[in-house]
C-alpha cells in the first residue's frame, strides 16, 4: 500500500499515450505519482486530467519539471517507471537520472516495447548505479489507464517491491470463468479477481514474451484481415455486412478484444464521406518491429513460425502500394467461378472455422517459440501463467486463452498446443472447412497468407515423412554435406560419391 510520508510512492517518467494514463491507473489505487515528460504540456495534462476525473479530492499525481525534483519527490528505494520509446531514449532517461543522483538501490522499471537483449544488457550495464528492473505491458491507451497485462522480469526482490502495485494496475479476471472483469470508470478501478501479472523470469524474458505476445498480435490481426478480404472482395458483402459476421463470430469461439474491434472499424461510417471509414484509410500497413523481432528469433532458433513471419511480410508488400497497382494491370488473375447464395452461406461457415484453426496455429507457434529460447536462455517459464495473464488487459485477450491455460495446467511440458488434446480434436473436426476456405481464397486469386500458411504448418507437422529425405540428398550431391539414414542410430553420418562412376556409400 501507499507510504504515509509526505513523500510519493512511485515515478513515471514519459507522459505520452502509456504513461499518462499508466500514471492515472496507479493514482486510482491509492498510490501517489510523481510525474515527468520532456514536454511541460504533457506533465500539466496529466495534471489536469486528473483534476478532472477527481474533481474536489486530494491530487495523488504531482507534476515535476524535472529528474532532480522527481527523485527528491520519492520515497526510498525509489519506484521509477519509465515509460519512453524502445531504444536510445531509454539509456538517455537511464543516464539523465544518474546524472540526477539515482541510487544504487532503486528501481528503473522499463515498460516499454524494448528489445529484449537490450534490457539483458542494461540490467548488466546499470549494475551498481540502480536496479534496472523490466515490465512489459500490453492493453494500449484503454489497458494502461484501466488494467494492462504485465509482463515484469529481472531482478526479483525489486519485483517483490514493484509487486503490490503491479497487482493492483493489472487488468483482473474471474477466477471462476477465466473472463475479464471490466470497469472503465475513472476512480473506481477493479480491485477484485486475478491479476493480470506474473513475474516472468530473469531480465530479458519479460521482454521476449511481450515480443511473441506481438508476433501472435500481428498474426492474429492479419487472419482477421485476410477473412474480411475473402468476404468482402471475394463475397461482395459490404465493410458494415462483414462487421455484422464478425459480432456473430465474436460470439463464438473466436472472441476476442481483435475481432470485437474489427467489426467496430467495419460498421465505422467516414464523418467526412459519409462511406465505411475502412474504405478510405490507405492500405500501407505500419509496424514498429515487434513482430519482426519475434520473426527473426524464431528463424535463428530455428522454430516454425510461419503465420507470424507471414504477417509481417503481408505487412510489407502492402506498403508497397505502387508496385502493387503497376502489377495490378500486368498481372492475370484466375476467372473466378460465381457464387450463389447457398455456397455463400457455406463458405462463411468454412471461414469461421479456418480462422479458428489458424488462430491456433499461430499461438502454437508463439507458445512454441518462447519454450525453445526458455530452453536455450536457461528460463523457467511457466506457460499457464503466461496464457493466464494474456486473459485479459491485453491486445491479444481472448475467451480462448482460458483453453490454452487448461491445456499448459494438464501438461506444463506441451512440446506444442498441437498436441493437446483438445485443440488436436477441434483442428482435426473443421480442417475440412480450413482447406475449403484456403482453396476458395486460391481458387479466387485473393492472397490469404497466413491463413494458408497455418494450413501448410498444420499439413507439415502432420506428415510422419517429410521430402527433407530429397532435400539431404540435394545437399549431398552438390556439397558432399552428407546425411543420416533411417536404418543406422541417429548421428551416424553418410555419403556417396556423386561424381564417380561406381557411387560408392562411406560412412563419415
Ligand atoms: N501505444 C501503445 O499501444 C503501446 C506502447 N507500448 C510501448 O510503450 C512505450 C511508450 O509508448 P507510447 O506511450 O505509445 O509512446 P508516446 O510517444 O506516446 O510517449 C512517449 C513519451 O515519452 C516522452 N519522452 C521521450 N524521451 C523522454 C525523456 N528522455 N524523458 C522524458 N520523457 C521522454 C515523449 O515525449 P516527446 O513526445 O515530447 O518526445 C512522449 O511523451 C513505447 O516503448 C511503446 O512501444 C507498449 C504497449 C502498448
Ligand atoms: O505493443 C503494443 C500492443 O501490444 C503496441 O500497440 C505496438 O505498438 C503495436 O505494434 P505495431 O505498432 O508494430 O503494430
Amino acid at each position: 500500500m501507499q507510504n504515509h510520508s509526505n513523500l510519493n510512492d512511485i515515478g513515471v517518467i514519459g507522459l505520452g499515450v502509456m504513461g499518462k494514463n499508466l500514471a492515472l491507473n496507479i493514482a486510482d489505487n491509492q498510490y501517489h505519482v510523481s510525474a515527468f515528460d520532456l514536454d511541460p504540456v504533457k506533465v500539466n495534462g496529466v495534471i489536469q486530467q486528473e483534476k478532472q476525473e477527481r474533481a474536489g479530492l486530494e491530487p495523488r499525481i504531482l507534476g515535476c519539471a524535472n529528474l532532480t525534483e522527481m527523485l527528491a519527490s520519492l520515497t526510498k528505494p525509489r519506484i521509477l517507471v519509465l515509460s519512453v520509446p524502445a531504444g536510445a531514449p531509454v539509456d538517455g532517461v537511464c543516464s539523465a537520472l544518474i546524472s540526477a543522483g539515482i541510487e544504487s538501490d532503486d528501481i528503473v522499471i522499463d515498460t516499454g516495447n524494448s528489445l529484449w537483449t537490450d534490457t539483458v544488457e542494461r540490467e548488466a550495464r546499470y549494475k551498481g548505479q540502480f536496479v534496472f528492473f523490466s515490465s512489459a505491458v500490453s492493453g494500449g491507451e484503454v489497458g494502461a489507464r484501466f488494467g494492462p497485462s504485465l509482463m515484469p522480469s529481472g531482478d526479483i526482490d525489486a519485483w517483490h517491491h514493484v509487486a503490490p502495485i503491479w497487482k493492483a494496475i493489472a487488468a483482473k479476471v474471474d477466477s471462476s470463468t477465466g473472463l475479464p472483469i471490466e470497469r472503465f470508470e475513472p476512480g473506481n478501478p477493479v480491485t477484485e479477481g486475478e491479476p493480470c501479472t506474473t513475474y516472468i523470469g530473469p531480465a530479458g524474458s519479460g521482454h521476449y514474451v511481450k515480443m511473441v505476445h506481438n508476433g501472435i498480435e500481428y498474426a492474429d490481426m492479419q487472419l482477421i484481415c485476410e477473412a474480411y478480404q475473402m468476404l468482402h472482395d471475394g463475397l461482395g458483402m459490404s465493410a458494415a455486412e462483414v462487421g455484422d459476421v464478425f459480432k456473430r463470430w465474436n460470439k463464438g469461439s473466436l472472441n476476442s478484444y481483435l475481432m470485437g474491434i474489427s467489426a467496430e472499424v467495419l460498421k465505422q461510417a467516414d464523418p467526412l464521406t459519409g462511406k465505411p471509414l475502412v474504405e478510405m484509410i490507405l492500405d500501407k500497413a505500419g509496424q514498429k518491429g515487434t513482430g519482426l523481432w519475434t520473426a527473426v528469433s524464431s528463424l535463428q532458433i530455428g522454430c516454425p513460425a510461419p503465420t507470424i513471419a507471414e504477417a509481417v511480410y503481408a505487412r510489407a508488400v502492402s506498403t508497397q502500394k505502387s508496385l502493387r497497382l503497376q502489377l495490378s494491370q500486368k498481372l492475370a488473375g484466375p476467372n473466378a467461378p460465381a457464387i450463389d447464395e447457398a455456397q455463400k452461406a457455406q463458405l462463411i461457415e468454412a471461414l469461421e472455422s479456418a480462422l479458428y484453426c489458424a488462430k491456433v496455429c499461430c499461438y502454437a507457434q508463439g507458445f512454441q517459440l518462447m519454450a525453445m529460447t526458455a530452453h536455450e536462455q536457461k528460463w523457467q517459464l511457466n506457460f499457464a501463467e503466461i496464457a493466464k495473464i494474456w486473459r485479459a488487459g491485453c491486445i491479444i485477450r481472448a475467451t480462448f486463452l482460458q483453453s490454452i491455460t487448461q491445456s499448459y495446467e494438464d501438461n506444463a511440458e506441451l512440446s506444442n498446443l498441437l498436441m493437446a488434446d483438445s485443440f488436436a480434436s477441434a483442428l482435426s473436426e473443421k480442417q475440412g472447412l480450413w482447406r475449403i476456405a484456403v482453396a476458395t481464397a486460391v481458387m479466387q486469386g485473393i492472397p490469404a497468407p497466413c491463413i494458408s500458411s497455418a494450413l501448410a504448418y498444420y499439413d507439415s507437422y502432420r506428415c510422419e515423412t517429410l521430402p527433407a529425405n530429397l532435400l539431404q540428398g540435394q545437399r549431398d550431391f552438390f556439397g558432399a554435406h552428407t546425411f543420416e539414414r533411417i536404418d543406422t542410430p541417429a548421428g551416424e553420418k553418410y555419403h556417396l560419391d556423386w561424381s564417380a562412376k561406381e557411387r560408392t556409400l562411406a560412412k563419415v
